[in-house]
């Protein structure tokens, strides 16, 4: 029987509110009323970061959230609720479904995801582990080490896959890993239009999350300024 919250997220939006310290919509506040402005368009879970954003959220929405905790360690690449320590510190929140950092890279203090997932199994039986993932490697792994769901989130967020695009070539990488993993995957990363949105459902992802394209207002300035960069001169009207 399928779990109450995949049932829930099946063929739907979640919007990722997030917007780290250096950024100007960093706030607590602000991600909360960037959550209510998603669910009260549709949305029906939410992606944040920090234990402070997720209790904020929590106040204002009552949708399924996917929590995070971005930390930057000095000996590893990994950032995404990358310790024990910090998915303990997620999962003590309440939310749904924990998000972490699956990628075959050496993880902070030398630790072992496969240990990290089986101590979380057994402190938060009920709370579902959802694999941050960038490679077929990496999702056959998750799986195998007992993650619930796999997400691309990481997909064009590594230094392997920077120059990579999960819409490219017609969605290859994600119909390869719909290929690779039985568990539902979540599409996330780069997902940039409507279109895209819906594309990605349709080849079988359980839901899709959207980041930037909703909430990250400089991310969605820059696409402006990047088209009207492109006029050239003769293209520019004459009229005052
Ligand atoms: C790589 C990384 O740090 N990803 C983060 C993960 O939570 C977020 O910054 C992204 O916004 C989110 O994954 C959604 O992706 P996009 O913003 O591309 O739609």
């Amino acid at each position: 029987m399928e779990n109450k919250t995949l049932k829930h997220l099946k063929d739907n939006l979640i919007v990722s509110c997030q917007a780290l310290e250096e950024e100007p919509l960093h706030s607590s506040f602000i991600m909360s009323r960037m959550a209510l402005a998603a669910v009260q368009s549709g949305a029906v879970g939410i992606r944040a970061n920090s234990v402070k954003d997720i209790k904020a959220i929590q106040e204002t929405v009552s949708v399924p959230i996917i929590g995070i905790l971005k930390k930057v360690y000095p000996d590893s690449p990994v950032f995404i609720t990358p310790t024990l320590a910090e998915v303990r510190e997620i999962c003590a929140t309440g939310v749904e479904i924990v998000a972490m950092d699956a990628t075959l890279r050496k993880r902070p203090n030398e630790e072992k995801l496969k240990d990290i997932v089986t101590t979380i199994k057994a402190e938060y039986p009920n709370t579902l582990l959802m694999a941050d993932t960038s490679s077929i490697a990496d999702v056959k792994k998750a799986e195998e080490i007992g993650f619930e769901i796999i997400g691309t989130t990481l997909y064009g967020y590594t230094d392997e896959t920077q120059h990579e695009n999960i819409a490219d070539d017609d969605f290859i990488f994600l119909k390869e890993v719909l290929k690779a993993t039985n568990l539902p995957v979540i599409a996330e990363g780069k997902i940039d239009t409507p279109l895209k949105a819906r594309k990605v459902l349709e080849l079988g992802c359980h839901c899709v999350v959207i980041g930037g394209a909703i909430t990250r207002p400089q991310q969605i300035t820059l696409t402006f300024v990047s088209e009207i960069n492109k006029m050239g001169k003769g293209n520019k009207s004459d009229r005052k």
